[in-house]
């Protein structure tokens, strides 16, 4: 038995009589009155006042003897503005909230009632009566009482149950995830913070959360007072705009002016004050305010949105979306409380429809950063490795001469050893130093000096071949490698050198020097390691400074193979102003 719908025609009568209750009471003069239903002309209770419906049904199955196994008949009432009390067969089955002396205000609960069967008469006649406390005049005024929502079926007490329990289940599920939605994203923005939407779109998504649960039938397993569940209801509805600005401002990237931070402030305090200040009044004689004073956030966000959908906000596109939507189910229920339009409340999908616009426009967002940020990171990887190479680069070339240093000579010597031991090719190595250069630096300064090294370098490079590899030693001391070079050549070139050098016009700051060098030279022998062959070329270089200086010396014999005749003292380098 999947129950009977007994929505529809019902008697109703203002006042209290407790024979109402009673099967054999003649309510043939009562108004008619179609349950559930909002706001009819004289269809519910009056401000403190109790007012009965009546509804006599023909069971199909007519004595409870002729019932199922297990069967047991019950009552699913619908939503009920105010408490009230339900009757089947003159006997009270239950209710929602207390009536007076003890009234208290309750709605929003679907309940189901079980009727005993000693409730159906005979010939299958049932008696259901509803008694229906008006409220206090803010319930009444504002919102109407009686049987509002919802649908009143009689049927298998089980099934009822379940049936209840099942259609409330979605709802419950798509709070139950819009508040772990939420929290994952506030989580997203600790790890993050960068992502400051992602905060505000995890608050949105806990506040809708909240909401969505406060309306769900399930929300009664916890056991809080309806008053509690109405204040959290309502702390959810006010805040919410406050949470809307903050994300939908970050999102599209704007600054909140103050005064708009004042207007948002005021929603914070609709929230508290919905909590804090006592009893119920708060809450119904705020809420029509509430819903006009929400209308210039819809006309800011609106305007916003489609300022930065001009200026090509990409985010601006998808919100405009979902506020679009959520402005029309606010109209929509603004509509409902304000000329009692007897239309269905749209704003939860209203809610939803926000934050799925919202989401999505995240998402987008995100993906835009990933990519720019893949970018961003290939672009530093290539400048890096750029830079990596100038590092290396400069870590072998010494930064006054732009030769090679110590270090890039060694490289690049040991290489040139791997080649001629390959290619059983020889090769000469010169150390060549500069001849008395304190004194230089001494009387012209270190400047000076410094410009004679580099003049020096560039007057080697123009010496030597391309396959010569020069190098700084250090100090004023360079050194050279010639490769596929024997003695009689290694001969030519260094006497060459020494001679260029001696008559080079070096010259700094309007001065023109002469300078003259000692060469050592060595040639390399094989299997001798590059070490070895340096300290060969040292030893002969030295040799020659012992001899004089101004000479080229080779290691084998140590002796001048050629030096300048009479070995002049070169000391002091001639200067004269030019
Ligand atoms: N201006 C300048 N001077 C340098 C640089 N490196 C070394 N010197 C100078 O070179 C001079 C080398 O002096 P010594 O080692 O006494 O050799 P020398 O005066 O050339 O004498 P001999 O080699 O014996 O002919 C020192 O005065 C160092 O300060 C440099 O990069 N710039």
């Amino acid at each position: 038995m999947r129950g009977v719908s007994v929505s529809g025609m019902w008697k109703f009568q203002p006042g209290d009589n407790a024979e109402w209750a009673l099967p054999r009471f003649d309510d043939t003069s009562w108004v008619d009155r179609r349950l559930p239903g909002r706001w009819p002309e004289g269809g519910y209770p009056e401000t403190n006042q109790l007012a009965w419906y009546r509804l006599t049904v023909k069971l199909d199955v007519p004595t409870p003897q002729d019932w199922p196994a297990q069967f047991q008949l019950a009552l699913k009432t619908g939503k009920v503005m105010s408490a009230f009390e339900v009757y089947a067969g003159g006997k009270l089955i239950g209710g929602v909230g207390a009536l007076p002396p003890l009234a208290e205000l309750n709605y929003d609960r679907v309940r189901v009632l079980a009727v005993p069967s000693s409730a159906v008469a005979t010939d299958g006649t049932l008696v259901l009566a509803l008694r229906v406390w008006g409220g206090d005049a803010g319930i009444t005024d504002a919102w109407g009482s009686g049987p509002y929502y919802g649908d009143f079926i009689l049927g298998n007490n089980a099934d009822l149950l379940l049936s209840t329990a099942r259609s409330e289940l979605p709802g419950l599920l798509a709070s139950l995830l819009f508040i772990g939605f939420g929290i994952y994203h506030t989580y997203l923005y600790r790890r993050n913070r960068q992502f400051r939407s992602y905060l505000w779109l995890g608050l949105l998504a806990i506040n809708i959360g909240i909401y969505g649960i406060t309306l769900n039938q399930w929300k009664y397993a916890i056991d809080f007072s309806f008053l509690v569940w109405k204040k959290i209801e309502f702390a959810a509805i006010y805040i919410f705009p406050a949470v809307v600005i903050q994300m939908l401002w970050t999102l599209l990237d704007t600054q909140i002016r103050q005064w708009l931070r004042i207007y948002q402030a005021t929603f914070v305090v609709l929230s508290l004050a919905a909590i804090l200040i006592p009893g119920m009044a708060v809450l119904w004689s705020t809420l029509p305010y509430f819903q006009l004073w929400s209308l210039p956030l819809l006309i800011l966000g609106s305007v916003l949105l489609i300022k930065r959908f001009r200026d090509g906000h990409p985010e601006a596109r998808t919100s405009i979306l979902g506020v679009m939507i959520f402005a029309m189910t606010c109209v929509n229920d603004l509509l409902i409380d304000l000329a009692q339009t007897d239309t269905m409340r749209l704003m939860p999908f209203g809610f939803v429809a926000i934050f799925a616009a919202m989401a999505v426009s995240l998402a987008n967002r995100f993906t835009a950063n990933v990519s720019r940020l893949e970018d961003e990171v290939a672009e530093r990887t290539r400048a890096l490795s750029v830079a990596n190479k100038r590092l290396q680069e400069m870590a072998r070339i010494d930064p006054l001469t732009k030769l090679l240093n110590r270090r890039g000579f060694t490289e690049e010597g040991l290489s040139e050893i791997q080649r001629v031991f390959r290619g059983r090719r020889e090769f000469a190595l010169m150390l060549l130093d500069i001849d008395d250069f304190k004194r230089v630096n001494d009387r012209f300064g270190h400047a000076c000096g410094d410009a004679i090294l580099q003049q020096l370098a560039g007057c080697l490079r123009g010496a030597l071949r391309e396959v010569d590899v020069i190098g700084r030693w250090g100090g004023e001391e360079f050194i050279i490698l010639l490769p596929q070079t024997n003695e009689r050549g290694a001969s030519t070139v260094a006497a060459n050198l020494r001679s260029t050098i001696a008559g080079y016009g070096f010259a700094h700051d309007g001065v023109s020097l002469s300078i003259t060098a000692t060469i050592g030279v060595s040639l390399h022998r094989k299997g001798e390691s590059l070490d070895a062959c340096m300290a060969a070329a040292d030893r002969a270089m030295y040799a020659g400074k012992a001899q004089g200086r101004d000479q080229v010396v080779f290691s084998d014999s140590a002796a001048a193979v050629e030096s300048v005749a009479g070995a002049r003292e070169v000391t002091p380098p001639s200067g004269d102003a030019s």
